[in-house]
């Protein structure tokens, strides 16, 4: 799978009655690093929801490359895209199992590589490759499933990579640490995210607000108009850091 385009084409989406999204466009090239932001429940889960073939649009269609994605079927998508979100699924397994389902036959090295990457050199030391995880990670903290899922990504080096608040509990000591080492690892890649922080939207170079059902502006920060939501969350962002950092 080349993902040379991927189209959203008059989307819409309903949970229960409510319509969520209303006749949605927007368009991801190869190589772009797109955030989609907006106000909180506006729908910006449900756009990756929608091209992670979790769930599937009312009416309009997703295509990628010029495929209906309803037309790839699931394995064939999973085994081309990389997901980070709050529902990472961890098996009662060992760790070492847990991350090598990014890549089943991962070399020593590779795996050395996939642990420092994702800041679990220290969990590892602690408490070894062989430990178990629980059942659907008791045993592990927010963070370290947030890791356990990014080594995984890593090992996998998918072409496509879906992230929603990808450093969900991850503490601020490791978080700008692990973003270079996700910033280098996207390069190369398509990225399509979200999220509510700033640091982690540093990540992306193009910026699509979500309102009313629809993406009413698509650009580069620097190139949104001076009183559209961007700028205006930026300047809220900023104001509250100061106040922080008071
Ligand atoms: N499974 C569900 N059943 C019913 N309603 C849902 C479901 N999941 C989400 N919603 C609702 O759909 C709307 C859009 O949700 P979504 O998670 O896409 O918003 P969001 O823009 O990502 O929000 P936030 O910025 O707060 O994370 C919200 O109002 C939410 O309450």
């Amino acid at each position: 799978m080349d993902f040379k385009i991927i189209k959203f084409k008059n989307i819409k989406f309903k949970y229960e009655n409510r319509l969520i999204l209303n006749d949605l466009n927007l368009e991801i090239k190869k190589g772009d690093k797109l955030a989609i932001v907006g106000p909180s429940g506006e729908g910006k889960s449900t756009i990756l929801k929608l091209l992670s073939k979790l769930i599937t649009p009312v009416s309009g269609k997703i295509y990628v490359d010029n495929i209906d994605l309803n037309d790839i079927s699931d394995d064939i998508w999973y085994e081309n895209i990389g997901m980070l979100s709050q529902n990472t699924h961890i098996f009662n397994r060992s760790f070492i199992e847990n991350i090598k389902i990014g890549k089943r036959n991962a070399s020593d090295e590779e795996i050395k590589k996939a642990i420092k990457f994702s800041g679990l050199n220290k969990f590892v030391e602690k408490n070894g490759v062989d430990t178990l995880l629980g059942k659907n990670g008791l045993f592990l903290s927010g963070g370290e499933r947030t890791r356990v899922a990014l080594a995984r990504i890593f090992l996998k080096n998918p072409k496509l990579l879906i992230l929603d608040e990808p450093l969900e509990g991850v503490d601020k000591e490791n978080e700008s640490s692990i973003l270079k080492n996700i910033d280098k690892f996207v390069k190369d890649k398509t990225v399509i995210l979200v999220s509510h922080r700033f640091t982690i939207l540093s990540l992306a170079k193009e910026f699509a607000i979500l309102k009313d059902g629809k993406i009413i502006e698509k650009n580069k920060f620097k190139s949104m108009s001076k009183n559209g939501i961007l700028k205006k969350y930026y300047q809220l962002e900023l104001n509250n850091l100061k106040e922080f950092n008071r």
